[in-house]
C-alpha cells in the first residue's frame, strides 16, 4: 500500500497533525494529512486531491517537496510505504473535515504523541532537517 502525506508547515515552524477518527486503522493516532495513492495516479496527485478532500486546502504540486519515505511491515498488515513532502504555502485555512482533530506544534513537540509506526522515523528526519534549516524544509 503506498500513502502520500503533507508536513505542512506554518510561518512559526510549526507542522499540522491529524488526529485519526476511533473508528478507522489507527484510531486516536496523531498523523500527517494525507492517504492511499489510487490505482494510476500519481503520488503528487494523489496528496494534492487527500488535502483537498481531508482539510479544504488547495496546495500547488509545485509546493510539495519531497522530504522522506518510511516503511511498516508489521505482522498481519499490509505493508506499507509512506512517503513525507513538505508543504509551506497553500490556500485555505485548513479544517479537519476528515480528522477528529488537527493541532498545530513545533516538530520537537510532537515527538511525544501516539502515532503510526512510519510516523516516528518520518518525524525525525523532519525535525533534523527543520533544525538544519535546509531549504526544503
Ligand atoms: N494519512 C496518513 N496515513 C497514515 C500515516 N501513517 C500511517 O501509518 N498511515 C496509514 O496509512 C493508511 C492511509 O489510509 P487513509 O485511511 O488515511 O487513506 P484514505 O483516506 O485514502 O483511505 P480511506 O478512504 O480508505 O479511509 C492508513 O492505514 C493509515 O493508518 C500518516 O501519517 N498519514
Amino acid at each position: 500500500m503506498l500513502v502520500v502525506a503533507a508536513a505542512l508547515i506554518d510561518p512559526a515552524g510549526r507542522c499540522l497533525m491529524q488526529q485519526r477518527p476511533a473508528d478507522k486503522r489507527h484510531g486516536g493516532l496523531w498523523e500527517f494529512p494525507g492517504g492511499k495513492v489510487e490505482p494510476d495516479e500519481a503520488p503528487v496527485d494523489a496528496l494534492v486531491r487527500e488535502l483537498a478532500e481531508e482539510l479544504a486546502i488547495a496546495v500547488s504540486p509545485a509546493a510539495l517537496t519531497p522530504l522522506s519515505f518510511a516503511a511498516d511491515a508489521a505482522a498481519g498488515a499490509r505493508p506499507l510505504v509512506m512517503l513525507l513532502y513538505v508543504a509551506r504555502a497553500w490556500s485555505g485555512e485548513p479544517r479537519p473535515l476528515a480528522a477528529a482533530a488537527l493541532r498545530w506544534d513545533l516538530p520537537a513537540a510532537l515527538a511525544g504523541l501516539p502515532m503510526p509506526p512510519v510516523d516516528v522515523p518520518l518525524l525525525a528526519v523532519l525535525r533534523e532537517s527543520l533544525a538544519r534549516g535546509d531549504a526544503l524544509a
